[in-house]
Formats: structure tokens, sequence, C-alpha cells
């Protein structure tokens, strides 16, 4: 099967060969008529100032055109907009409306696209719909434009992705991310690099073809050369993939600490609002409480939780479970303490018991407002006092970042901000740097990296061809499967079917 394919290849025109692989083993094109003309809502449903029905297939200008008078739309040029009535079978007028003529290949899809912007009334957007469907449409499924365009090769996989993503983009950030994964991102890298290893597996595949004899095509090194960049990349895409995901689904951020740290007091300053209880009494937050907080463009999911100690009854023990879940599926932990009650011994060991390799860290030591050399009742700071307590707070300070404010008098809360930001700084992403956001790519690059390092590994050992061909074709179908080369109906059916209708 695969030395027919390469044949083919060679042919072919280059890098073709992969392609054509992929489309006898997926036949893509099958799940969907692409020859159908379909119709959907492009603006949300419900009424508003104005809605807009979109059209696309071959024949979706000569449908707007049986029921639109005022010009004939199969004469007019492409990107024009055109004002009249639109009337059904019974020359009763639905609306008056603005119809736009996009022609193919000029167009979103790359097909003939017709939109016509009626009034936002939800009756006059139903009629036409109808209207269309009567008149030889179809109402499209989740996403099917956006397919469209990516088997039209309007664009490729990754991109048509950016697309769901920047709809869904609710901070600048993430709008960021997606509109340079739109615009190409790293899947123009990945497809170079991708065609670079290709010609070396045709070489590969042509030694295997030449059998017994001893030849060979592909010259190692330049193979080793070439599998060494292209690891080196996919290294820092995997590695942008925290910083992507968390920018993409919001930064999860747990406050934790003792009972009465001041957590709940510290999330309602962060938010500026009344979120969660406060109290004197130890235990008052039991669930977890959640808020948005947005700094410079990013958004923070910050999450008040239980405080942490031995339970006094099973409600609280299962607040402190959850706390500690909370904990592990976080990006960041803002440990937060009382400074003038808990010694740095505790904090430490809290800390220690908290950290995990993946997490960051800020600790924020509370309650400034109270003096530093007295506690509450008047009595000195026990902590300040002993020179051994105070050399370990300066460890622990050296060790994490640590911010001193008043969650009560809202002191310091920018230097808190201010630190959030900078662990999750949008630099990166403002300066165009291919930032992987999708988990689905993140997947896909884990596996290429795989078997390029057993590619790397069979070099280095000097491995037959027809071993280093089979991980060199693993890594290609990995690489192919992020901007779409090679796709399968299920994949497809996947990525559009969590996209809106009309999109
Ligand atoms: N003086 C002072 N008191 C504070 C500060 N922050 C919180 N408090 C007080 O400390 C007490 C506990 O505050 P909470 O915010 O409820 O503490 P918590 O960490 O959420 O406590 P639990 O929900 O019980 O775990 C309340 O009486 C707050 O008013 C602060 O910065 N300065
Ligand atoms: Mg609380």
């Amino acid at each position: 099967m695969y030395i027919y394919n390469f044949k083919f290849y060679l042919a072919t025109s280059d890098s073709e060969i992969f392609s054509v692989n992929c489309y006898i083993n997926h036949p893509v094109y099958n799940f969907i008529d692409l020859q159908d003309t379909i119709v959907a809502l492009a603006t949300p449903a419900g009424s508003g100032a104005i809605g807009i029905v979109r059209l696309s297939g071959t024949h979706a200008i000569s449908i707007a055109n049986e029921v639109f008078s005022a010009k004939n739309l199969e004469e007019v040029d492409s990107h024009t907009i055109h004002l009249g009535y639109i009337r059904n079978e019974q020359q009763k007028i639905i609306d008056q409306a603005l119809v736009s003529v996009f022609k193919m290949p000029h167009s979103y899809t790359k097909e003939n696209v017709i939109e016509v912007s009626c009034h936002g009334s939800r009756y006059i957007q139903q009629q036409l719909i109808e209207l269309f469907i009567r008149k030889g449409a179809r109402i499209a499924r989740e996403g099917e434009f956006t397919l469209r365009a990516f088997l039209n090769g309007q664009m490729d996989l990754s991109q048509a992705e950016a697309v769901a993503d920047l709809i869904a983009a609710e901070s600048e950030s993430a709008h960021q991310i997606a509109l340079s994964q739109m615009r190409g991102g790293f899947s123009d890298e990945i497809k170079n690099l991708r065609d670079e290893l290709i010609h070396f597996a045709s070489l590969i595949e042509l030694e295997l073809d030449f059998g017994e004899e001893d030849v060979e095509f592909a010259n190692r090194n330049d193979l080793k050369d070439l599998v060494a960049k292209i690891l080196t990349i996919i290294k820092r895409l995997l590695d942008s993939f925290q910083l992507g995901n968390a920018i993409k689904h919001g930064v999860n951020t747990v406050l934790a600490g003792r009972p009465n740290a001041g957590k709940s007091t510290l999330l309602n300053a962060l938010l500026n609002e009344e979120r969660a209880i406060v109290s004197d009494i130890a235990g008052t937050t039991r669930d977890t409480i959640e808020g948005i907080l947005n700094i410079q463009g990013v958004q923070y999911r910050l999450i008040d939780t239980a405080g942490i100690r031995e339970a006094t009854d099973q409600i609280e023990a299962i607040g402190v479970q959850k706390t500690m879940e909370q904990v592990a599926k976080s990006s960041i932990l803002v440990y937060v303490y009382d400074r003038n009650s808990l010694s740095p011994i505790e904090v430490q060991a809290d800390l220690q018991k908290l950290d995990n390799e993946k997490m960051n860290i800020i600790v924020v030591a509370n309650k400034t407002d109270i003096y530093n050399n007295q506690q509450d009742d008047g009595r000195p700071n026990p902590f300040i006092e002993d020179r051994q307590l105070f050399a370990i707070t300066q460890a622990l300070e050296k060790q994490y970042i640590t911010v001193h404010l008043s969650a009560k008098d809202k002191t310091q809360i920018d230097q808190l901000k201010k630190q959030l930001f900078e662990l999750f700084s949008s630099n990166e992403i403002n300066q165009d740097n291919s930032i992987v956001s999708n988990s689905r790519h993140y997947e896909a690059l884990k596996s290429a990296l795989e078997s390029l390092d057993a590619v790397m590994h069979g070099l280095e050992v000097g491995i037959s061809g027809d071993f280093l061909a089979m991980d060199i074709r693993h890594a290609l179908n990995y690489l192919g499967e992020i901007t779409g080369q090679i796709s399968t109906d299920d994949l497809l059916g996947n990525i559009f079917s969590s996209f809106c209708i009309g999109k």
C-alpha cells in the first residue's frame, strides 16, 4: 500500500504523497455533500436590529435571485450589495433587505455566497430560511461554512479551529492567540518542516525499493539535523501550551491557606465586590467560590477555598478535601497567611505540603495593617523578635514571590495583581510568538515528538531503513493532523460539531 503510494508520489508533484495516502484511507469528502447549497442564520438567534441569513454553494446566487426582484443577482459583480424586496412564492413581501453577493472563489467558503441582511425579527429570519429551503437550499450543519472553507482549501484545519476560538474569545490575550493562529500561526512552520521530512521519507522509501542492494539515498546526517531542528521547535510549542491553554480558558488561580488567614477578604478585594462571606469565625468558607479577574487582558479564574486544617465536622472535612483538589488543578496557588499569627515554621510546613513542581506559587503575607511589632492584643510579635524564625521568613521570601498586603484595607493589592500578571504575561503573545492553545494540537505534537525521538534514536544506533521509515511516517501523520493534511471523518466531525450553526 505504502510503496504503491510512494510510486504515485514519484510520478506526481512534490510532497503530495501523504495527502494522497490520506485521501485513500479517509475519504473526507464523502461524509458531507459539497454539492448542496446550505443556508443558516449567521447572527445570534433572536431579535435584533439586523439579522444575517447566509447561503453558500453552487446555487446560492440563483436561489437568492429567484426571490429578489430589484436586480438580476446572477449578473452583478462579486462583492456588491443590493437593496430590494424579498418576496415569497405568492409575491408577498417578506422584508426589504440588503443582499451581498460573493462569487466563487472569492468568498469565505470559496463557493458562491449570499448574505441577506434583513430586519432582525425572528419571524422574518425564519420566513427567509424556510423560503430558501423551499427553493432548494438545506439547513447548514454546525460549522459547515467553515468546514467548507477548509475542504475547499481556503484555510488549514488549525486556522479553521482558530475561527471558533476567535468567536469564543473573551479576553484580549485569548483574542490575540486566536487571531495569530487564524493568520497561519505555527501551522505554516509545521507544514514546511513536514515537507522537508517527506523529502527524506521518500528517499528512504526509495532505498527500500532497491531491496537487497546496499544504497543510501537519504543522507543520515542531514536527516539527523532536520529531526533535531524539528524536535527543538516541537518542544518550544509544547512548552507554550501551558500559557496558551491558561489564556484560552482563564488561568486557574486558587486562594488557599489556613482558616481566618483572610482568603475571602482577599478575593473580595481583588474582585472589588463582596463576593464571599467574611467573618472572624475560623472555617467560614465551606465550599469553593469563584470569580473572574481580568488583569490587562488575561483572565484569572480566582477560586476561594475552605481553610486548610483538621476539620471539626464532616462538611468542613469535605470543604478541605475540595480545597486540596482545587490546588492540584490550578496553575497558580496564592497561599495566604496571617503574618501576625502564623509562625514561619508553620508557613514553611504548609508550603511544603502544597507545593508541587508544576504550580506557580505566590505567598501573601496578610494583615499588614496590624502593626508588625505587635499582635492584636498588643503583645510583641514573636516572629520578628526571634532571630531564627526571622531567618526562616527571609529564606522563604527568597524561594517564593511574596507580597505583604492588607486584604482588609486593600493596600498593595495592585502589587499582587502585578505579580499575577507577570507569571502569565501576555508579552509573548504580543510579539507574535507561536503559542499552542488547542489541546488537540498539543496531543498531536506530543505524539510527533515521541515518533521523532524514536527516529533520532534509530539514527543513532543505525537501525534499518524500514524501521526508520515507519517512525518518520508516524511523525508525519501526527504533524499532518494539526494542519488537516491528514484528517478523518471522525476528527473533522468532532472539530466542527463544536461550532455554532451559521459559522
Ligand atoms: N486586620 C485585618 N484583618 C483581616 C485582614 N484580612 C482579613 N481580616 C479579618 O480576618 C478574619 C477572617 O477573614 P476571612 O477573609 O473570612 O478569612 P478566610 O481565610 O476566608 O477564613 P475561612 O473562610 O474561615 O477559611 C475576618 O475577621 C477579617 O475581617 C487584614 O488584612 N487585616
Ligand atoms: Mg473564607
